[in-house]
């Protein structure tokens, strides 16, 4: 790669996490620069991640983006702004392989390459927006030297991608401050706590669907802000008092407050659907047979064991206090939805393979001989195999970080992604 002319290519490669709300962002008070109308609390994903890598190079003739392997238009505001917003903030870059210089007024004369995979399903409610966006401008940002000027402030591009993405630039637990400004520039996410805060927490994701959900949250959002009277009781009488009890609940680690708090906020957020005109649906059968598991399991304990949340698509995140109580969790939800006959074990439990090991499962066989959970006894309940896609066991996870060269998804000598 030579340093002079047009044949030299420079790029950063960056993963970024996706993030589950425990207490849900739902509508906006500002469509273009993506302001809330409430705030809200989410947790890091481990396992769960965008990675992207971004790329500058004199030869390119236009800002191209390849999202997991195809190539999508960048001409949606929101890919425009983040650029705009990074490439504004850019400083002078020395590269340190090859002594390279690129200079800070260069920067709006480069058009960028943009290569990104998600190793989780796409808009199917997991999400993709926010690990997408909280990559790019993670990566963006390295590549072109930017620098915050305030703590929180690149949280506040990566919201101009996706609202949820501002949150997900952080491990542990995320706090995303609604703002009052009408510029957005306090509308930030900061970190509540880092991940090894609770540690032993477990999370347990559900693949009900990986198919894209009808109705985007983008679109839904909007027309639950139009028509949804629960809405707007929801944000400002419901949601201020449950981020300070959340926030104390999760500094104790008091796991049955978040555990009430976090099934309330995710029915209240589908209420909300129900309660738009027309009406969404993001959940169904299956979502609420893994409700059932749940408040059956809890009532039966009286006290909770797990929680559940449901983003906009079908699919159950669930959580256990740790390890003891997760491999009863992972009992019960084998036990209700065993996998099809012909699955392989190893895809049907993906992520941290150690509360499989707990759980004592190596095989369908093992799941075949679980005892029915005492809860369900003397109760005729279906248990359809194959009715879940997969499980991924995850638990709180790291931030936005920097890869090595090699995790790169575009050639480094034509910035093109490779064959
Ligand atoms: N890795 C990525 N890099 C850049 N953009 C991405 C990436 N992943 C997803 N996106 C963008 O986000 C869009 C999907 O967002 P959408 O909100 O519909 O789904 P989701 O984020 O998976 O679900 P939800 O936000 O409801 O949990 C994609 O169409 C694409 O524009
Ligand atoms: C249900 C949610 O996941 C909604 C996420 O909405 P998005 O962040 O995807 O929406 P846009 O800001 O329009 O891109 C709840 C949450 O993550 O807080």
């Amino acid at each position: 790669m030579g340093i002079e002319g047009n044949d030299w290519v420079l790029m950063k490669t960056a993963r970024a996490p996706s993030n589950i709300a425990v207490i849900k962002y739902w509508g906006k008070r500002d469509e273009n620069l993506i302001l809330p109308i409430n705030s809200s609390i989410s947790v890091t994903l481990d396992y769960l991640f965008a990675t992207t890598t971004v790329a500058v190079s004199p030869s390119f003739t236009s800002d191209r983006l390849w999202l997991n392997g195809k190539e999508v238009s960048m001409e949606s505001k929101r890919y425009k702004n983040c650029l705009q917003q990074i490439r504004s903030r850019a400083t002078d870059v020395v590269d340190e392989k090859t002594g390279l210089v690129v200079k800070k007024e260069s920067w709006k004369d480069l058009y960028v390459h943009v290569a990104s995979k998600n190793n989780f399903p796409t808009a199917a409610g997991l999400a993709s927006s926010a690990a997408g966006f909280a990559c790019l401008v993670y990566a963006l940002a390295h590549l072109m030297g930017a620098k915050e000027s305030y703590e929180g402030e690149f949280s506040t591009i990566a919201r101009l991608g996706s609202g949820s993405a501002c949150r997900s630039l952080y491990g542990g637990f995320v706090k995303w401050n609604m703002g009052k400004e009408d510029d957005g520039s306090d509308s930030i996410a900061t970190q509540i706590v880092k991940k090894d805060h609770w540690k032993d927490l477990v999370i347990i994701i559900a693949v009900v669907s990986s198919r894209q959900k009808e109705t985007s949250s983008t679109a839904g959002m909007q027309t639950s802000v139009k028509t949804s009277p629960l809405l707007q009781h929801r944000a400002q009488s419901v949601v201020p008092k449950r981020m300070v009890e959340m926030e104390e609940a999760i500094m104790k680690r008091d796991f049955a407050t978040f555990a009430k708090l976090t099934c309330a906020d995710s029915n209240q957020f589908h209420a909300t659907c129900l309660d738009t005109s027309p009406p969404i649906f993001y959940m169904n059968d299956t979502s609420r047979r893994l409700i059932g598991l749940v408040e059956k399991w809890n009532a039966s304990e009286g006290t909770p064991q797990a929680a559940y949340t449901f983003d906009a698509g079908p699919n159950a995140v669930l959580f256990a206090p740790d390890d003891k109580v997760a491999r009863s969790l992972l009992q019960r939800i084998l036990y209700l939805f065993p996998p099809a006959s012909d699955a392989d074990i190893s895809r049907y439990v993906v992520g941290d393979q150690s509360i499989m090991e707990l759980a004592g499962i190596k095989t369908i066989d093992d799941i075949e001989a679980l005892p029915t959970p005492s809860e369900w006894s003397g109760i005729d309940i279906p248990r359809t195999k194959g009715e879940l896609g997969y499980l991924i066991c995850s638990r709180p996870g790291q931030g936005a970080i920097v890869l090595e060269d090699s995790a790169a998804l575009l050639d480094d000598a034509t910035g093109f992604p490779g064959q």
